[in-house]
């Protein structure tokens, strides 16, 4: 039996503890791995998540490089830094951190980082190895969730999973990674007809849809597990897409905001990097 608050914070930190033991060895081999992370423009949230990933590199002995750009960069003069860090043979990950401002083309840009450099998961080839459940970087979110659950005990396999959200960097790769699960899987959206009917069918919940306290109490079956991927800023603190006091009386398992998925998020792209440098230590 699983606590009731699904602890990603405490998770995260053994992951990182267990990653920073494998640094070291790969240092004795003198591989160091290095995560680039660029980011565009000066959105606060942005800032606040590029800043946590450096500390997480420091602390764990990854080299960390951040690229600030200016806002009005030119996708040409992005997609030349994506080409150099792709050539750099001390970067074993490159991370753009999004969202990027209008002007640019996200898939542009995503598609440039060589598959290999790949960390943040976001690549269509990365994408497809997730959908042929091949071996490739996992997106970091939809990947913590599924570490989360799995390191917290809860079974997935023969569940019933309901997916709210199908955006490309969270609701529809979590998606598949329940399916890889052999959990069956639901995906509902803005346009599903009757949400609160799929959402109270589900035994595991994920809940992705960018909006403040969405998901009431009614919209949940008893006993479901409920995993919260939502980040709102508002005055006395942060909060989900799920109304946390009332839903947590009836799951038997959920994530708070702060300290769920957030910092899963962060374990498991430093998890994809020491991947990906594992491979220059062979
Ligand atoms: N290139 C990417 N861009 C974005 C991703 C991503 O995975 N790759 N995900 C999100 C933002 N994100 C990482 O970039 C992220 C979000 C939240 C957290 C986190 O630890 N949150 C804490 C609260 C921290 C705070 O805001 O004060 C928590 O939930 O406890 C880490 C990373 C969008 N962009």
């Amino acid at each position: 039996m699983q606590d009731k608050i699904l602890d990603g914070k405490g998770v995260s930190a053994k992951i990182k503890e267990e990653l920073a033991e494998e640094i070291k060895e790969l240092q004795k081999k003198n591989v160091t791995p290095g995560l680039a992370v660029v980011l565009v423009g000066e959105d606060p949230a942005s800032q606040v998540y590029v800043n946590m990933k450096e500390k997480t590199c420091n602390a764990l002995g990854i080299v960390s490089r951040k690229h600030v750009l200016p806002e009005d960069v030119s996708e040409e003069k992005l997609l030349s830094m994506v080409d150099d860090l792709n050539n750099d043979p001390e970067i074993d990950g490159i991370l753009v951190q999004l969202p990027l401002p209008g002007h640019i083309d996200e898939n542009k840009v995503l598609d440039r980082i060589k598959v290999e450099k790949d960390v943040d998961g976001f690549h269509p080839e990365s994408i497809g190895r997730v959908v042929l459940a091949q071996d490739g970087f996992r997106a970091a979110t939809p990947a913590g969730i599924i570490e989360l659950l799995k390191r917290s005990n809860v079974t997935l396999e023969g569940k019933e999973a309901v997916v709210l959200g199908r955006s490309n960097i969270v609701g529809k790769p979590v998606a598949l990674l329940l399916l890889n699960e052999n959990a069956t899987v639901t995906v509902a959206h803005s346009r599903t007809k009757d949400i609160a009917e799929v959402t109270r069918r589900a035994d595991i919940l994920v809940v992705a849809v960018g909006r403040k306290e969405m998901v009431t109490a009614d919209m949940v079956k008893q006993g479901a597990v409920v995993v919260d991927v939502g980040i709102h800023r508002v005055e006395d603190g942060l909060k989900g897409d799920v109304a946390f006091e009332e839903v947590k009386e009836k799951a038997s398992a959920i994530t708070p905001v702060p300290g769920g998925v957030g910092p899963m998020t962060i374990a498991m792209l430093m998890s994809n990097t020491v991947k990906s440098a594992r491979k220059r230590a062979i």
